[in-house]
């Protein structure tokens, strides 16, 4: 079997880790849960760092843990990015890159120094020390160290946990880039419901240290039933745009299922793919295709779920078409008003304001 698969127990005190798990070969798997729910763990043990825990765990069908084996963390060629960079202070970005890059050799692999270094935006940076980089910087070159070690498989914890908003925006791309770019699989471990809808092609979610769903990030990011998990004022859906006009009074138009999106200006190519999360309380139903409103994005679909949550509010699903669904969070009371039931058409109003730039992002291929 290709890509990572885990079967295991660890045991802590007053608490256990039991997953069973297979894992896409491929793009970027975010392990998201609340905190305390066993990400980390669940990494740990992965990247053989936690022995004590029991059962298998391989890639690519070979056995890293398993009756009568235990490949030492070393030779499991996995790279680890923590949420503070843990550079090397006495050596230059250079030398923590290079540090990297000579065990890679030894082991016989061969890492694309000049790529990795693109890819991270660092050549600027590869003769200073890490005192004299900033949060964001030194995070991108601790990634980069990870790539050089040429790992079959990238572990990120919490990455952006220790960046402001405007850090984190600016170091998102860079991941993607990762993703997209790098041809080693990610497994990335957030509880930010935001950088799993921008970065994750599927999702595992943990709760009290077992698997509660996995799949793909589209399909859970827009199932009613998940946005308990998510936090419902966090729930909401991610759409596959393409790029058609950057207009003159700073909107971006995309074409999506369902219609077309003006969003704030970003900067991407005609035609650039891209994923946009649109926030299921920024949505507004109609039953009839509404006029008059300043709100700029109507979409049509069809209404598939609607689900009551504990509170006065309800969770309602529209297919635009295409596995595409946008998510609306409204009263219990406009779904009573509105006799909302399933397969009726519906319309789905969203202010192009609501959209944030960390929430439109590149789709990668998938
Ligand atoms: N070395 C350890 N010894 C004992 N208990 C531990 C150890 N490491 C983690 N735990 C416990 O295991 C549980 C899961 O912790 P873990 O760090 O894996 O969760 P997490 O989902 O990554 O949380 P966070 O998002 O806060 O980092 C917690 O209750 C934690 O206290």
């Amino acid at each position: 079997m290709s890509g990572l698969a885990v079967d295991l127990t660890l045991d802590l005190p007053g608490f256990r880790l039991a997953v069973s798990q297979g894992f896409a070969p491929s793009g970027l798997t975010a392990v998201f849960g609340p905190s305390g729910s066993g990400k980390s763990s669940l990494l740990r043990v992965i990247a053989g760092l936690e022995t004590r825990a029991q059962g298998r765990v391989s890639f690519d069908g070979q056995d890293w843990q398993g009756p009568g084996c235990f490949v030492p963390p070393h030779r499991r060629a996995i790279g680890y990015v923590f949420q503070d960079a843990r550079l090397f202070a006495h050596l230059s970005v250079a030398g923590n890159l290079a540090y990297a890059e000579r065990r890679a050799r030894k082991a016989g692999r061969n890492p694309d120094r000049s790529g990795i270094v693109a890819a991270l935006g660092l050549e600027g940076l590869l003769t200073r020390r890490p005192s004299g980089l900033s949060g964001g910087e030194a995070q991108r070159v601790a990634m980069a160290r990870a790539l050089m070690t040429a790992p079959r498989l990238l572990l990120m914890d919490e990455p952006l946990s220790a960046l402001d908003d405007a850090a984190k925006g600016a170091i998102l791309p860079y991941i993607e880039a990762i993703r997209d770019g790098m041809r080693v699989p990610v497994i990335y471990v957030s509880h930010s419901v935001s950088e799993v809808a921008r970065l994750a092609h599927h999702i595992v979610m943990l709760e009290a240290g077992e698997v509660r769903r996995a799949g793909l990030a589209q399909d859970i990011l827009s199932d009613p039933a998940a946005a308990p998990a998510f936090g419902i004022r966090a729930a909401g859906s991610v759409l596959r745009a393409q790029v058609l006009a950057h207009h003159d009074d700073g909107l971006s138009e995309l074409a999506v299922a369902g219609g077309r999106l003006l969003v704030p200006g970003f900067a991407a190519v005609m035609g650039a793919k891209v994923r946009v999360r649109i926030a299921a309380q920024d949505v507004i139903l109609s039953r009839q295709r509404p006029e008059g409103l300043s709100a700029l994005n109507v979409l049509e679909g069809e209404l598939t779920d609607l689900r009551q949550g504990q509170g006065p509010g309800v969770m309602v699903r529209l297919r635009m078409g295409a596995d595409q669904d946008v998510l609306a969070r409204i009263t219990q009371r406009s779904a009573r008003a509105l006799a909302l039931a399933p397969g009726q058409r519906c319309f789905a109003v969203i202010k192009s304001l609501s959209i944030a730039p960390l929430d439109v992002g590149g789709s990668g291929p998938t």
